[in-house]
């Protein structure tokens, strides 16, 4: 039988979680402060957290290689590559991509340094809601999750409405302007693969919009005292349509496959392509949004990821998505109905990572 601590009845949790948000330090802070334990906060049910330690022997997630993605020949079986990728894992990693490294490594270094600042330059930046679309945080779910977890964040809207230049940091700003240059090409050439995987014109996600809003993250995960009580961020599927990932060597990330967690690791150079329960509505569940999460960091090198989140663009409150008619046949009839804007908006915004995913709800 399992033994259910309650937490002592002078437990204010809430008032614990305000005192960490209203400090403005970030987990950073408190993992600079030497602590050995971690704030109760933080501190995951046993049950939940019992498998962080990867159980498959999967040699992990499939690498494919962009090299040649315009000879007629590759093309074709890069397209399948990517369809077959998308179907099974939802996760794929690519190389010989059109983005240098040198983009790649300035990037992660500049988010690296914005977050090792001293905490007096950067508290300045620190909100609780993203008032103008340029956000320094930790957990932007901190209010609504039921525990916390180990990272702090930054994040930027850049488009379809660009961002105000002057309001990004310094440290950051034109790191992010070319990276998010060249993660838009990049995302614009694995739309059109991921459309010809399913028989579509390659122009098809780029023409309803699917692509249109682009999402930076800049993830920082450091070093956690106690990294079997936590995680870095908890396990959930992308809502949008598909995300690019730039992780650093630090280990961590890992994705579920057949019932069980992978160890994701990360190729020099490469970058990582997940597909979010929009593109698998859309594609009538052809594509599949898969859970992933991300182990507390148990190195003291910090765990630093750049995530470019893809999404669909300015969307009549009118028009309701759902999967393509181009989808639907006798055989496959509609996996999910429609749904509004708002619906999709509720259902990811109110609740945080803990909510039920968009496809769970709209399952036919
Ligand atoms: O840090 C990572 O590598 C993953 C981040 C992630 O999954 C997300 O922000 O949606
Ligand atoms: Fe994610």
């Amino acid at each position: 039988m399992e033994v259910v601590m309650a937490a002592p009845p002078s437990y204010d949790r809430l008032q614990e979680v305000k005192e960490f948000d209203e400090a403005k330090i970030g987990v950073k802070g408190l993992s600079d402060s030497g602590i050995t334990t971690i704030p109760r906060i933080f501190i995951h049910p046993q049950e939940k957290i019992s498998d962080l330690k990867s159980t498959s022997t999967s040699s992990g997630i499939p690498i494919i290689d962009l090299s040649n993605v315009n000879s007629a020949d590759h093309r074709l079986i890069i397209v399948e590559q990517v369809r077959a990728a998308a179907n099974t894992w939802g996760f794929f990693q690519v190389i010989n991509h059109c983005i240098p490294l040198s983009v790649l490594d300035e990037i992660t270094a500049a988010i690296k340094s914005f977050h090792e600042q001293p905490h007096e330059l950067k508290a300045k930046y620190y909100v609780r809601q993203g008032q103008s679309g340029v956000t320094y945080s930790s957990n932007y779910d901190l209010f609504q999750s039921k525990v916390a977890t180990w990272h702090d964040y930054v994040s930027v809207w850049m488009a379809p409405a660009a961002p105000q230049i002057d309001q990004i940091p310094d440290i950051y700003r034109n790191e992010l302007v070319e990276w998010d240059k060249n993660a838009a090409e990049l995302g614009n050439i694995v739309g059109e693969l991921l459309a010809e995987g399913l028989g579509l014109d390659s122009r098809k996600l780029k023409e309803s919009s699917l692509l249109e809003t682009r999402i930076f993250g800049g993830m920082f995960y450091p070093y956690c005292p106690q990294p079997d009580l936590t995680v870095g961020l908890s396990d959930h599927t992308d809502p949008g349509v598909m995300t690019i990932l730039l992780p650093n060597q630090v280990p961590g990330l890992q994705v579920k496959h057949e019932e069980k967690w992978v160890d994701v690791k990360p190729l020099r150079g490469g970058l990582i392509i997940n597909i979010g329960d929009f593109l698998q509505i859309v594609s009538n569940g052809e594509y599949k949004s898969v859970q992933h999460r991300v182990k507390a960091n148990s190195h003291k090198e910090p765990r630093i990821s750049i995530v470019h989140w893809f999404d669909v663009g300015n969307w009549d409150e009118s028009n309701h998505y759902g999967p393509l008619p181009e989808l639907i046949t006798p055989e496959k009839p509609a996996q999910y109905r429609m749904f509004s804007k708002q619906e999709y908006v509720e259902n990811f915004y109110s609740k945080g990572l803990d909510s039920k995913s968009l496809v769970e709800k709209l399952k036919l």
